[in-house]
Parts: structure tokens; sequence; C-alpha cells
């Protein structure tokens, strides 16, 4: 088990800072065996992930583009606007606000736990949202000035779109649309923001290793100026374009579980580029840290019986953060019979 403060990981440099002072230099443990190279891996460009519309929303993907999403433009700018002027202050500042090894809140690098690790080319700051106890005040930046204040607006706007489309998901299953919010309680709400610089070996480095959310779903929004985020759709990865303003839906974990697999948790990683720099703004929306849940009676049938155990999700999400990213390895924790 991991103990916060008992976690040895090395020296873990910032990106920004070790891109600062040697542009070409990368070193070894951030780059990736053979199969986990971007270039070694098959990626397909012809799939495109579908863009939902939701004013006519009918998707059953388990990732998508949402636009009309009732989020103004500029105020996703704004959001992105702060996030970036963060990630640009002095390390000095960003480090008033540590991400302690084996914890997932704050300046950062989560998802270490080993000396051995690989490493992910990539800076982040990671905040406890809702509910308020979840939250730790001192590791909310107070500059840029309008940080917290963007970010609290963001994710109650966030939350609306979260809770509908979890109410449009449970119409699509058939099952009755209040199911997901009503069992959820008092739903979590965390955010990511990564900041991946450029990288000289973006052949063989990846910005953030490969894995499924923990969430029931993902809300993301990414800037425009390069391509990093890639599912994994039958064995390759599908490169998701970022549309100006629109926003990545991606399904987690857990509402793979509560459809007895019937949407599945989408895998996906982000790579990096060779020139550009490139900045993402994720919310995990999840189930109260007290609920317990498995997959839904109505979905599971007869013939199929349930695929996934029934467990608590606040022990789920401690194996989910105290665990590396390996693809959906985490989910192994709630399936049934034989792992594969
Ligand atoms: O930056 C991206 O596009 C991927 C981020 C992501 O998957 C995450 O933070 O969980
Ligand atoms: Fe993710």
């Amino acid at each position: 088990m991991v103990v916060p403060g008992e976690v040895k990981i090395g020296h873990v440099d910032d990106i920004q800072e070790l891109r600062r002072a040697q542009p070409s230099v990368v070193p070894k443990r951030y780059v990736r065996e053979d199969d986990e190279q971007p270039v070694r891996s098959r990626v397909c460009t012809s799939l495109e992930v579908p863009i939902i519309d939701m004013e006519k929303l009918d998707g059953d993907h388990d990732d998508e583009l949402v636009v009309n999403h009732g989020i103004e433009e500029g105020f996703l700018d704004a959001m992105e606007a702060v996030t970036r002027e963060f990630f640009m202050l002095p390390l000095e500042e960003k480090e008033k606000y540590p991400m302690a090894p084996g914890t997932i809140q704050g300046y950062g690098h989560a998802f270490v736990f080993s000396e051995e690790q690989k490493l992910d080319w990539c800076n982040m700051l990671a905040l406890g949202v809702e509910p308020a106890f979840i939250r730790n005040p001192n590791l909310w930046p107070t500059t840029p000035e309008k940080f917290s204040e963007t970010l609290e607006l963001y994710s109650s706007k966030v939350r609306i779109l979260c809770q509908k489309l979890l109410t449009h998901m449970a119409c699509t299953l058939g099952i009755s649309s209040n199911t997901f919010n009503r069992m959820f309680g008092e739903a979590v709400q965390a955010v990511r923001m990564n900041y991946y610089p450029p990288c000289a070996r973006s052949d063989s480095v990846l910005g953030l290793s490969s894995h499924s959310d923990g969430s029931a779903i993902t809300v993301l929004q990414q800037d425009t100026a390069c391509v990093g985020l890639q599912v994994l759709k039958n064995d390759m990865w599908v490169p998701v374009k970022p549309l100006p303003h629109a926003l990545v839906i991606n399904i987690g974990d857990t509402l793979e579980v509560m459809t007895n697999g019937k949407y599945k948790s989408v895998e996906h990683r982000a790579v990096t580029n060779e020139d550009e720099e490139r900045l993402s703004i994720v919310t995990f929306y999840a189930p109260s840290y007290d609920v317990v849940l498995g997959p839904l009676s109505e979905l599971v049938t007869h013939d199929e019986g349930s695929k996934y155990k029934t467990y608590n999700h606040g022990e789920y999400s401690h194996h989910y953060v105290t665990n590396r990213l390996q693809g959906k390895k985490t989910l192994e924790f709630a399936k049934i019979g034989p792992t594969t």
C-alpha cells in the first residue's frame, strides 16, 4: 500500500525548467520502451471522434466532442488564459503549491510511485473542487489573481453540463433519466490542468501515459495549437483533433461498471509535439465517495450476468490514485472473473 510521505520517487524534474535549460536533452527516464513509443504505435488518422451537438444529443460512444454545450466561448477562453498564465509563472511561484509524493493535489507530478518508473513529459496542477471538504485551499493559486474565481465558476458550469450528459445517457440506456444524478449524491469533482512543453524526442516520449479515467465522465478542454490527445480504438491510436470551443467527453471506469459494460471507459494518452506546447484542462466527475455502486440491475441481462463487482466508490478512487497509470489496468479491481 502506498503511504504518502513514504513514497520514494527520486528527483522528478519540472519539465518546463528542463526544457528551458537544455531544449534538446530528454533524460532516459522519459524515453519509453519500444511498444509505448508514439513512433512505433499504430496511429489511425482516418478515424475521427464523433461530434455531438448538445442541442440534438443522441450519442452512444465512449468518447466524443460536444458542441453547443452551454458554456460561453469567451468563458472557456478566460479559463484557458488563467491556466496558461499560471503555468508561465516562475517556478518558485508555482512551487508554493507543491504536490507531495503519493498525493494528487497541487503542482507537480501525480501517479509517480517509484524511481524506476518512466515519467510523463508534462507539468500538472490538480485540485479537488467539490464537495468542499475535498478542497485544499492552500493549494489554490492566488496568482493569477482571477484564477480561483474563474475556476470556481468554470467548475459550476461544467458540473451542470455533466449532470445534463448523465441525464441523456440514462435516457439512451432506457433507464430513468435521473438514475445517475440521484445515485451520485454529492458528486465529486476534481480538475487537472496539464501543460505539455515541446519535446525534442516527441517520437518516443509520452505527455501522459495511457490510461482510462476513474471518473464517471470527464470533460476535457484543450487548446487548438496542436493535436496531443489520442484515444485507443480497435488497437489503434486515434488523434482527437481540437475543434475550437468544443469539449471532449470521455467515459470513465465508473460508468463502464454501472452500465455493466454497455458504455466502455476510453483508454487514452497524450503525446507531445516537437515545436508546440499544449494545454488541457480536465474535469473529472464522479459519485460521492460513500456511494456503493455496481452494475445497475436494469442493465444486467440474465445471459450476461454482472461483469463487475459492487463496491464502495471511495475504495475505487483510493485504488486508482495509488497506482500508476497503465492502460485500463485499474479497472481490474472491479471485474468479476478472469481478467483479460
Ligand atoms: O491532455 C490530454 O489531452 C489528456 C489529459 C488526460 O487524459 C487526463 O488528465 O486524465
Ligand atoms: Fe485522462
